[in-house]
């Protein structure tokens, strides 16, 4: 029976494809805010008959996404992830009973702004591994930052501190596995995602090259779960301090050991939603400093009034570094590192504000566009964090979809907030970052944009980078030197 409402409007398609020729080749949130403007803050395409619905404005979003429940609570089947195991990561996984005993889990030890407590010697002693690691390959920020993500998701996670000076088995093992994970994930790479039926075919047929692929990639993800897991559980048993999230969970009697599936998923399923994550925010930094040198003067000033030269900032300063604050909010706005969160699909058929929107719809919602519309922030593309100051404040990125919604809301945000503000407060505090120059002694500015993806990072640039001062590192060298038991 047809429904007596009309799918929400959008651009006519195609017979079977639908509007597959209509998508864009990638930034689709630039293309989705234009579409916005002419078909209205809620619209939608279909793609091989499933109806993506856009949404172009934030009250829309909340009400459909965070009022309705478990309405809007699932994620699409991807069927590469259930070929390899990744179906097993709570970002992708179906909204039933094994997300919600992974949300509990993860609820318990970083559910509120409490928990992070705990978490802060840990964080500190990361961000000042930071500076240590810009410090010793100046050449490359970006792999410093890089670093800097594997580590402190490792030493949170499971307790790990990686090798610094040669390759650590457990990054170069999980990073690989990561590697197949983003591969698999690539929107229109495996035409089984479009024909699910096609995963019955036998490997050795001609057009089984993704059930090849997929047989490669069962080992490095049951290993990047398994390895870290062990370990920790290892050092529980020689009775050595480990105070990670996975120790944290396995110490906890209640939780019975047929979970420990379910503890060792949730863990890893930090690695893949949370490394990349913080550290593009720190990168963004960077690029920011390089383009607004007079914001970076302005942080770093705050930053030497409140702590002083002779120690590092750290969390006890937070409240007395507002300008900071405000640079944290710019970040997240100026280049929103998940621009079109991930995907919710309907659980059911719904009727939203005359619009019949069916079983099985994605729903994206387009965070760039909310943190980019020009009636809400000045000058949008200008990174300015006096917009977050003085009587009449912008709204605060938080509370326009930066974390997504309901109840697939980020369960890392309070550890993201955390992770983001002192790695940031220790770049301002640290570095010094100026725009690198060319053969020609032209100076080479970077282009304020990001790579394309579910989770992207500011494009790679050149810049110089050096510590504030010689005592500046010897500051440092004390610091880590106090931490180094830290766990
Ligand atoms: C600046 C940092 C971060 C941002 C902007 C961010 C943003 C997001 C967004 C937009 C989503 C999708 C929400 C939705 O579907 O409505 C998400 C999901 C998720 N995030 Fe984060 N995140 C960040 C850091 C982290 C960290 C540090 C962790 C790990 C501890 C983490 C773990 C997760 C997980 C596991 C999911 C999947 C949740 C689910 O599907 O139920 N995130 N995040």
């Amino acid at each position: 029976q047809k429904p007596s409402y009309p799918l929400p409007p959008g651009p006519k398609g195609w017979p079977v494809i639908g509007n597959v020729l209509d998508l864009p080749k990638s930034h689709s949130w630039r293309t989705f805010a234009k579409w916005g403007e002419q078909w209205g803050p809620i619209m939608s395409i279909k793609v091989f008959g499933t109806p993506f619905v856009i949404i172009s404005d934030p009250e829309i979003a909340d009400q459909l996404l965070a009022k309705t429940g478990s309405m809007y609570a699932d994620r699409p089947t991807i069927q590469m992830a259930l070929l390899t195991g990744w179906d097993r990561a709570l970002s992708g996984a179906r909204y039933n009973a094994r997300f919600r005993e992974y949300r509990k889990l993860i609820g318990r030890v970083i559910g509120t702004r409490g928990n992070m407590v705990k978490f802060y010697p840990v964080e500190d002693y990361q961000a000042n591994m930071f500076l240590k690691r810009v410090f010793s390959d100046p050449e490359d920020p970006a792999a410093a930052t890089r670093k800097t993500a594997s580590a402190m998701v490792l030493h949170l996670t499971y307790g790990y501190k990686i090798l610094e000076d040669q390759p650590d088995p457990f990054v170069t093992k999980v990073d690989f596995a990561m590697e197949q994970f983003s591969d698999i994930h690539r929107t229109g790479a495996y035409l089984v995602e479009i024909f699910p039926m096609l995963k019955y075919l036998p490997s050795w047929f001609p057009f089984a090259e993704f059930k090849r692929k997929a047989a490669e990639c069962i080992g490095p993800c049951n290993e990047m779960a398994d390895i870290p897991f062990t370990y920790v559980k290892e050092q529980l048993d020689k009775g050595e301090e480990n105070n990670s999230f996975a120790a944290d969970l396995l110490k906890d009697k209640s939780i019975s050991s047929e979970k420990l599936t379910d503890l060792k998923w949730s863990a890893a399923s930090f690695y893949a939603a949370g490394s990349d994550t913080t550290v593009s925010v720190v990168y963004s930094y960077m690029m920011a400093a390089v383009l607004y040198p007079e914001v970076q003067r302005k942080a770093q000033a705050e930053v030497d009034s409140v702590v002083g030269k002779d120690r590092l900032p750290s969390f006890q300063d937070r409240e007395s570094l507002p300008y900071v604050e405000a640079v944290v909010k710019e970040l997240y706005r100026w280049l929103p590192i998940v621009p079109l969160a991930v995907p919710h699909r309907a659980m059911q058929h719904n009727v939203y504000k005359g619009y019949f929107i069916p079983k099985d719809s994605l729903v994206f919602v387009n965070v760039w566009h909310f943190l980019h519309d020009p009636k809400v922030y000045q000058s949008p593309f200008i990174f300015n964090p006096e917009r977050f100051l003085g009587p009449n404040p912008e709204p605060d990125p938080i509370d326009r979809g930066l974390f997504g919604y309901g109840r697939r809301i980020c369960p890392g945000i309070h550890l993201a907030d955390v992770s983001v503000w002192i790695n940031v407060v220790k770049a301002i505090a640290g570095i010094e970052v100026i725009p690198a120059v060319d053969d020609n002694g032209e100076i080479k500015l970077p282009i304020p944009d990001t790579t394309d993806g579910i989770i992207v990072r500011p494009i790679p640039f050149d810049c110089i980078v050096k510590p504030r001062s010689e005592h500046l590192l010897q500051v440092l060298e004390e610091a880590l030197r106090n931490g180094e038991n830290v766990n």
